[in-house]
């Protein structure tokens, strides 16, 4: 099971140019949370700050109690095994085959025999679709396959966190499918705790259990996925909902004037909540709740059309989730 990831009053600056401020959430164990924000707001920042590649400039990141903002850095090396992380682009090692660079944390960071290494590499090649090019470059095949071997390679080590960074960037909308469908079976499978950045809209509407948005140099929120779908929260609205009303600009804020030239612009309904992406073969994930079981716990009412089928379109939801949100 994953562990939980408990953010303090996070801040971060680069020089004069804070990022953020007072960041506090709670990832939950084993659950997918993605993050969202318009372009440099400090997603990857973010992510990076969690790992302990960079230091904040307040604030803490508990995990099994320890702070990793605090540690010596022999104890945060010992943490760090516990993430997965995959980067924008693989970060795969261009003049590596890609077994050898699945294989490479698990030559770098423990003392496994190559046999063993073996049978570890060619079993997350097999969970990520990529049994057969084991001897291939990173320059010779797409981009989709280039994450899914930065994938392989990120869950060598067993991570109890799994840290990904815009895995649809560069990719078509199957290829997108394809992963975000491979990251809700392998939540499945293995149980850990997923953050997830993306701009993908409808990656952040089916796949997460929780979803945050950076936004103007703090978290705008952060919660379950109905409770941010079902949000009146004029940013949250605008973003989830991608529209061009709201507070977000070309330039991360609108101005007064921008602003006032859009005051008497009525915004279009908030759009039925879709299914949550199911597992390919229909068992539950370990932390999926019933379809508007948040709503009704809060007495909320979903936009209409909420949870059925049809408005999601996506695979893998089988007839007892369809079932469950018509009751
Ligand atoms: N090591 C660094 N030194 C100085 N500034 C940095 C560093 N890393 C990131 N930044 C700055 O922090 C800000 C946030 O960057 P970040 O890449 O986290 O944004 P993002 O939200 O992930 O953006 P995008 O969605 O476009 O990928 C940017 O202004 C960037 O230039």
């Amino acid at each position: 099971m994953g562990v939980a990831i408990d953010v303090q009053g996070l801040t971060k600056s680069f020089g004069s140019q804070q990022i953020w401020n007072d960041v506090t959430l709670t990832l939950p164990p084993g659950e997918i949370s993605v993050m969202l924000g318009p372009s440099g707001t400090g997603k990857s920042v973010f992510l990076k700050t969690l790992v302990g590649l960079l230091k904040p400039d307040k604030g803490s990141i508990i995990i099994n109690g320890d702070d990793l903002v605090t540690l010596k850095e022999a104890d945060l090396y010992e943490v760090r095994k516990l993430f997965g992380v995959l980067f924008q682009d693989g970060a795969l090692f261009g003049s590596m085959s890609l077994y050898d660079n699945v294989a490479f944390p698990l030559r770098e960071h423990t003392k496994k025999s190559e046999s063993d290494i073996r049978n570890i590499v060619l079993e997350k090649m097999d969970l990520v679709g990529l049994s057969g090019a084991e001897d291939k470059l990173p320059g010779e095949i797409s981009g989709g396959m280039r994450k899914r071997a930065g994938l392989a390679r990120a869950l060598v080590l067993d991570p109890e966190i799994l840290l990904i960074d815009e895995p649809d960037s560069g990719l078509d909308p199957v290829r997108t499918s394809y992963i975000n469908q491979l990251f809700i079976d392998l939540n499945a499978q293995i149980d850990a705790t997923f953050l997830i950045v993306t701009h993908d809209i409808n990656t952040a509407r089916t796949v997460p259990d929780n979803i945050g948005l950076l936004y103007h140099r703090h978290l705008a929120m952060f919660g379950p996925r109905e409770m941010l779908l079902s949000s009146e929260e004029p940013v949250v609205r605008q973003f989830l909902n991608a529209q061009t009303i709201g507070p977000i600009g070309m330039s991360e804020e609108k101005d007064a004037d921008e602003l006032a030239a859009e005051s008497g612009q009525e915004l279009p309904p908030l759009p039925p909540i879709p299914l949550q992406l199911g597992t390919s073969d229909g068992t539950p994930r370990r932390a999926e709740k019933a379809p508007g079981e948040w709503c009704r716990e809060n007495g909320v009412t979903p936009p209409p059309g909420s949870f059925e089928s049809g408005n999601a379109g996506v695979p893998g939801v089988n007839q007892s989730r369809d079932e469950a949100a018509t009751r």
